[in-house]
């Protein structure tokens, strides 16, 4: 078997990172790192802001306070090497429906033989050229997904609950191709409603993040130095 090529190893580093929307504080004081070989999964409620965060760590929600850095560089300088080191898949999944499965490979620069090898591994053998409006909701999604099965993947992930209308073995084969991410010095930053079986994987409940969770916190705080 050959050793799995290994990746380039930046790291995320957030700080007191708070968002609020509609004057509803999502999250506040939220710290955490993701370095290389590291997994971490945030959870929460409906609602919770989970979908906000990936959306302000890929820069596409800016309404946010606190610190994000990417490789040593603080955002927003360090966004853009951010970016260009990201593979993101959000809740809509962005697949082009008017598209077959092989095009929408395509139009992330795949070749056809990757492309190929890639829908065999999501299971959509005998679907490349089938439009896309015409599959399943979870083969749309195994379609998206292929990407992370395509070589040269970026090193960092960023995936908008991964699992939605996959099943058991869609499941397994993705848990499958995430820990063989991490064991190439990749990062993952995904959010699931869902378990999800990674050794060494990291949660953040984004409810110990709120402004009254912290708020207590503090409380709690000045009760035991009083
Ligand atoms: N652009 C926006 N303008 C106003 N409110 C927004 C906006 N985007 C999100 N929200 C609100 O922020 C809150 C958090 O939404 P978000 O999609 O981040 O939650 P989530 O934790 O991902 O939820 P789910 O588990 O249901 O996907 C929701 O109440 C949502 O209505």
């Amino acid at each position: 078997m050959m050793a799995p090529k290994s990746l380039p190893a930046p790291s995320l580093r957030v700080r007191q990172l708070s968002c609020e929307r509609d004057g509803r504080v999502l999250f506040a004081g939220l710290d955490f790192d993701l370095g290389p070989g590291q997994a971490l999964q945030i959870e929460g409620a409906n609602g919770a802001g989970k979908t906000t965060l990936l959306r302000t760590l890929i820069g596409s929600a800016t309404d946010h306070r606190g610190d994000i850095s990417w490789n040593g560089r603080a955002f927003p300088a360090g966004l853009q090497e951010l970016r260009s080191h990201l593979l993101y898949i959000g809740h809509g999944a962005g697949v082009r429906r008017g598209l077959t499965p092989l095009e929408n490979l395509a139009w992330y620069g795949a070749s056809r033989d990757d492309a190929m090898r890639a829908l065999e591994q999501v299971d959509l053998f005998g679907f490349e050229d089938s439009l896309c409006q015409q599959l399943s909701a979870g083969q749309n999604r195994r379609v998206a997904l292929a990407r992370l099965f395509l070589p040269a993947a970026p090193p960092l992930w960023i995936l908008d609950e991964p699992l939605a209308a996959l099943d058991v073995a869609g499941v397994s084969g993705l848990q499958g191709q995430m820990a063989c991410h991490l064991s190439r010095g990749g990062s993952i930053l995904f959010t699931s409603h869902q378990p999800v079986a990674l050794a060494g994987l990291c949660t953040l409940n984004l409810s110990e993040f709120t402004s009254s969770a912290l708020a207590a916190f503090d409380q709690e705080g000045a009760d035991v130095l009083a």
